[in-house]
């Protein structure tokens, strides 16, 4: 039996399970994440962080991000902010704009004087690399058939795929009807985060996403730059956008194409605690 010291963190209720990586050794199979992922049998999360060491030049860490049904992904934009705070707050770097590589691209978080976090996630992309289904066609809004019924979507990377839709109202029953349908969808062979975003004004969203491998989450970062992103792509947003999901506002920035999209929101520590696997 050996034991697993970890800091259970929140953005916006989007929690986490924060690993050291650095100063323990850490060797986590998907049957294992799941079972740490269980709310009842576990610690409960919607993702588990494993923050380790970078060989890259220039880059400070690196970190790992595991879904709660084990599957390892690209990028998560909640869990960059707690990441930051996690390795400030632990003394593992006395930076306060830290460079960090992911499974997809290097992100620049910054701990801000009030306690928010504000994070460059690199540009958004739509290349059919990071996303199969782009590859039909250029179009800025695909008709997608869920169930026999047809969705117009929007896809976007953020390093993860996420095909964003726009509804009159979050609460009108569609992330129920749609989100695991569209998760699972054969057209996105590695799945994808499926957003539903209703306009309240060219700068404010309200947002609920349904998550690749977790399932509907209070709050998602990476949804959130892409919702903004495929807004201002369809020309119903402004630069800035305040959106407002289940767990709380966060703000999005994008100044257009090739450009970073930027995010601003908390990070949160709840408890420290030690398990035994
Ligand atoms: N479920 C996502 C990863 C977590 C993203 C989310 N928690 C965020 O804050 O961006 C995926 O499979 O791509």
């Amino acid at each position: 039996m050996s034991s697993l010291r970890f800091t259970k963190m929140q953005g916006l209720g989007n929690d986490f399970v924060v690993v050291d990586g650095v100063r323990q050794q850490v060797a986590l199979d998907a049957a294992t994440l799941r079972r740490l992922g269980d709310r009842h049998f576990g610690v409960g999360f919607d993702q588990l962080l494993l923050v380790e060491t970078s060989s890259t030049p220039g880059i400070d860490f690196r970190y790992r991000i595991f879904n709660a049904d084990g599957s390892e992904v690209e990028q998560c934009g909640n869990g960059a902010r707690c990441f930051a705070r996690f390795v400030v707050d632990q003394g593992l770097t006395d930076k306060t704009e830290i460079a960090v590589e992911t499974a997809r691209g290097v992100i620049y978080p910054r701990l801000e004087a009030g306690g928010d976090v504000t994070v460059d996630m690199g540009a958004p992309r739509f290349i059919p690399a990071d996303i199969p289904f782009v590859a039909e066609a250029d179009a800025v809004v695909h008709q997608l058939d869920v169930g026999g019924e047809t969705v117009g979507i929007t896809v976007v990377s953020m390093g993860n795929p996420h095909a964003v839709q726009v509804v009159s109202d979050v609460n009108n029953g569609a992330v129920e009807r749609f989100g695991a349908a569209i998760e699972n969808h054969p057209r996105f062979p590695a799945r994808v985060n499926a957003g539903f975003m209703q306009v309240l004004a060219r700068d404010e969203i309200a947002l609920r996403v349904h998550e690749r491998g977790a399932g509907e989450t209070l709050a998602c970062g990476t949804g959130a730059c892409a919702a903004v992103v495929a807004g201002i792509r369809r020309g119903l947003l402004d630069a800035t956008v305040r959106v407002h999901t289940r767990g709380g506002g966060l703000s999005i920035s994008w100044a257009g194409e090739g450009r970073p999209v930027l995010m601003t929101g908390p990070a949160v520590t709840v408890f420290d605690g030690v398990i035994t696997l």
